[in-house]
């Protein structure tokens, strides 16, 4: 049985098994993206690669309503979430098809040895290892900067999204990619790892759990291959006593139903100063619980289901062993009975450091709440977590709001805004959450030669 499947998680229904690749076309698909590496596609003028990302976003606002209905049916993503989707991923491959020159422009480096300048060159064949949280993005994200830079990209999706995998190449081609410029392989883990010992292979970007980011990071690191990982997060939604409670409440819902629940981004953990945590607890409550669950095509819908049956039965698993250990349920905590992989909008107190749930990240439609008395405790709190990707803060005091994001330890801050993300700014967390920047002008760099070029004065 192919390990490539397209499921649709609102009913279960088995849409198409996909084959995989075997190590014939493994191998035919690395020597066809190894001689494009060679090659004046690669390795001379940008523009006509900059033409093909014009293409590509011109072609995917065309095809948006198409992609989107393949990935809501697929994953479970709401249609208007995926249409959102479709649409940030042209804006990124515009962006880039607008800014990649300029980016990598030589940069100057006045020294005392002479004319001084780091000129940007691609580094050869990258593997991608990609989530399906957001099935066109995480892809986007990776091939976007590599194609203007001319790093061919040989990706591995997840194993439930194969029909966003499967399009994605083909609009690449359509758009005029020449072949190995972006090929998706239905492969296994362990080819995965052959992958990256090959020596044709110079890096690998990944973006999904700890545990698939430090099985693929040791791969590179024996083999001595650059990586970028992009993995769990368990951001801090922190709303101090001087919020617009009501904004912070609408914004908190969607930070943590967008997706159900399923963005590494996502608000995990409400920190709410004491003076408003009333509040917030009761509205914030009546607005989850209020959610419509049902058919993510359904416009009607505000709560699709998860995306396969194993993320669901995780979910249970988790939030039960959070309860057994003393946490309180304000509302929800259980899977919705019937066909797909529905579990209920679910609010969590009473979380103390000694219960497992403390540390862990909740994929899903899980709001873990804590109380505080002050902005120290509010950072205290946010710090105190293996993880460091994205947060927010909640405050009409734009200064208290930036000490407050300065302070916490992640890689990126939003302030009076849910976490979001945009072309041309940089995406990446530290701690356990990975390293490296994805987009922006740091995401292009990631796998470049940063060439250093003297001329002696
Ligand atoms: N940082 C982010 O944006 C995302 C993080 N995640 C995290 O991942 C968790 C589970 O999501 P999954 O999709 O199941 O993540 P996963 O980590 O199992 O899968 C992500 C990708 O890595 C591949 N993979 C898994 N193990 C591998 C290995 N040993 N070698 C090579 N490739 C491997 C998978 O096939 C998939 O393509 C979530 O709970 C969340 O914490 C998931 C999606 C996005
Ligand atoms: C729109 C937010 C994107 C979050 C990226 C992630 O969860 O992988």
């Amino acid at each position: 049985m192919s390990s490539y499947q397209s499921i649709n998680p609102a009913n279960n229904q088995l849409l198409k098994s996909w084959p995989s690749h075997d190590e014939a076309a493994v191998s035919h698909a690395l020597d066809v993206a190894d001689r494009l590496f060679h090659s004046s596609w690669s390795k001379g003028e940008i523009q006509p690669r900059l033409q093909v990302l014009k293409k590509l976003a011109d072609l995917i606002d065309s095809r948006a309503e198409e992609l989107a209905t393949i990935a809501s049916k697929e994953m479970g993503k709401l249609i208007g979430q995926s249409r959102g989707e479709v649409k940030i991923c042209s804006q990124i491959a515009r962006y880039y098809a607008e800014n990649a020159e300029r980016i990598l422009q030589p940069q100057s480096y006045p020294s005392e040895l002479g004319e001084a300048w780091v000129e940007y060159h691609p580094i050869g064949v990258l593997v991608a290892v990609e989530p399906w949280n957001f099935p066109y993005y995480q892809l986007m994200r990776v091939l976007a900067p590599n194609l203007a830079l001319g790093n061919p990209v040989l990706a591995k999706h997840a194993n439930i999204v194969p029909h966003c995998a499967d399009v994605f190449e083909k609009l690449v081609r359509e758009a005029g990619a020449p072949e190995g410029a972006w090929t998706n392989l239905f492969i296994s883990t362990d080819q995965v790892a052959d992958l990256i010992a090959d020596d044709r292979v110079q890096g690998v970007a990944l973006t999904g759990s700890e545990r698939a980011g430090s099985a693929v990071a040791e791969q590179a690191g024996k083999h001595l291959k650059k990586s970028t990982l992009e993995l769990g997060g368990n951001d801090v939604f922190v709303v101090l006593d001087d919020a617009d409670l009501d904004e912070a409440v609408r914004q908190g819902v969607q930070a943590r139903l967008s997706n159900c629940g399923q963005v590494c981004t996502a608000a995990k953990r409400f920190i709410l100063h004491e003076k408003i945590a009333d509040r917030f607890i009761s509205q914030f409550s009546a607005a989850l619980s209020s959610a419509t669950l049902g058919d993510p095509l359904d416009e009607k819908t505000t709560l699709g289901p998860l995306s396969s049956a194993d993320a669901r039965d995780r979910l249970v698993k988790q939030v039960d062993e959070a309860v057994t250990h003393g946490a309180k349920l304000v509302t929800g905590g259980k899977a919705v009975e019937g066909a797909g992989c529905f579990y209920q909008p679910t609010i969590l107190t009473g979380i103390t450091p000694d219960n497992p749930a403390y540390y862990q990240e909740f994929f899903g439609p899980v709001a873990q709440i804590y109380v505080v008395g002050d902005d120290n405790a509010a950072v205290a709190l946010a710090n105190d977590s293996h993880y460091g990707l994205g947060g927010s803060v909640w405050t009409r005091d734009t200064a208290r709001g930036r000490k407050l994001a300065s302070a916490i330890e992640t890689g990126m801050v939003f302030i009076n805004s849910q976490s979001d993300t945009s072309a041309e700014l940089p995406f990446g967390g530290v701690k356990r959450s990975g390293y490296g920047r994805e987009l922006s002008d740091l995401g292009i760099k990631e796998f470049a030669n940063q060439k250093l070029v003297v001329v002696a004065g």
